[in-house]
């Protein structure tokens, strides 16, 4: 007996140009059930499609980390040409819908919405000092992304990125877990990377958080690190291998000048960046728990009272969003830096007019 076969929407047999392939190359098997409605089509949106948002969308297509990719920019041409070129690689990957559109309304229905449109710094040029012209983009892209996909996650990567992502939640009216700035999970990679090639191990294998705001003043907690689950601190003095504060704040330094560094050499950041958003993405996304320091609403952690400002924070996330921030152990010292780093975050935001 032959079962009645449902035809549905990703059972469509019709090719090219609409032409019916039934009953010449394509043949669909019998005992068909309708879709499983289990499995929920993912999708997340790009907006911007410069060096960073296609340094992140390729991320996104090379990880198979959504089943449609979306892009949005201002210009349209050039949206297209990216967009075309993505979908020309199809063969070499894993399968993705890619669409685009200058209207926001083609970013309907998103799990994830990535903002990356804006300027970016010159030579030599602070992310603090980018924050009225992107407040003004700001204004002309939040309220559609929030419109068209209200359950979504914001994830901001524009700069400056902590104040950006306070802009974000204001303007969007999300709770506070769905708003994410990536912070200083790309800081973290670069010092990781460094304390992991002076010891000569694997980056991945290096604990080390920086928090605080994604720039000059950002903090560097020492005193959690750990290097295959050794405290780093105490091995350097178990193995009377000398170490300054000097020393530290200098490799602190590095961190924060590898950006200016990259930017003076070829004129923009992209790569690591486009790692640092799609390794978000997939936390989010696959539920994932990890802990990431991210760029969050700081109101009631680490002593940051009464005031709402969104600076990086070791926290959990997963598919709701943020799901809580971890309670590391400071020193004093650190826990200084950050209130500074707080104080200097909250200095450029008062002078923002919405
Ligand atoms: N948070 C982080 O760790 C990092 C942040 N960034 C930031 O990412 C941003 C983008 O940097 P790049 O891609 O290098 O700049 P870019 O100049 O290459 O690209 C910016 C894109 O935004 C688009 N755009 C401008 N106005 C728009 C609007 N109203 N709607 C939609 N799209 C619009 C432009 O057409 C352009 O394609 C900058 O603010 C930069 O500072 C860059 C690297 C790391
Ligand atoms: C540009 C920037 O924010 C970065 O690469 O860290």
């Amino acid at each position: 007996m032959v079962e009645p076969m449902h035809k549905s929407s990703s059972s469509s047999t019709l090719g090219p140009g609409g032409l019916d392939l039934t009953e010449s190359f394509f043949k669909p098997i019998s005992h068909t059930a309708p879709p499983s409605t289990t499995k929920r089509h993912t999708k997340i949106s790009v907006i911007g499609v410069g060096n960073v948002g296609m340094a992140i969308a390729q991320t996104i297509l090379t990880q198979d980390l959504a089943d449609e990719l979306t892009l949005v920019d201002a210009i349209a041409h050039k949206l297209r040409g990216e967009m075309l070129d993505l979908q020309h690689a199809a063969a070499f990957l894993p399968r993705t819908k890619i669409t685009a559109d200058v209207d926001y309304a083609v970013t309907a229905g998103s799990d994830i919405c990535i903002v990356t449109a804006g300027a970016r710094q010159i030579p030599g040029e602070s992310r603090l000092n980018l924050m009225q012209r992107n407040l003004a983009l700001f204004k002309m892209i939040i309220p559609p992304l929030a419109k068209y996909s209200p359950d979504s996650i914001l994830l901001i990567v524009s700069n400056p990125v902590d104040v950006l992502s306070y802009v974000a939640w204001k303007l969007s009216g999300f709770p506070a877990n769905r708003v994410i700035g990536s912070g200083t999970n790309l800081d973290s990679s670069r010092f990781r990377f460094l304390i992991a090639d002076h010891l000569d191990v694997n980056a991945q294998d290096v604990q080390a958080f920086i928090v605080g705001e994604h720039g000059d003043s950002s903090v560097a907690l020492w005193s959690s690190i750990s290097v295959g689950g050794v405290p780093l601190l105490s091995l350097l003095e178990r193995e009377q291998i000398a170490y300054e504060k000097e020393t530290l704040e200098k490799i602190r330094k590095e961190v924060v000048q590898g950006a200016y560094e990259v930017i003076n050499l070829k004129g923009y950041t992209s790569w690591a960046i486009g790692y640092s958003a799609a390794n978000l993405a997939r936390s989010l996304l696959r539920d994932q728990r990890k802990i990431h320091p991210v760029s969050v609403l700081a109101k009631g952690f680490y002593g940051i009272e009464g005031v709402e400002v969104f600076l990086s924070l070791p926290a959990q996330l997963g598919r709701g969003g943020v799901l809580g921030v971890i309670n590391t152990d400071l020193t004093e010292y650190e826990a200084q830096q950050l209130q500074n780093s707080a104080k200097t975050i909250l200095e450029v935001q008062s002078h923002l007019e919405f």
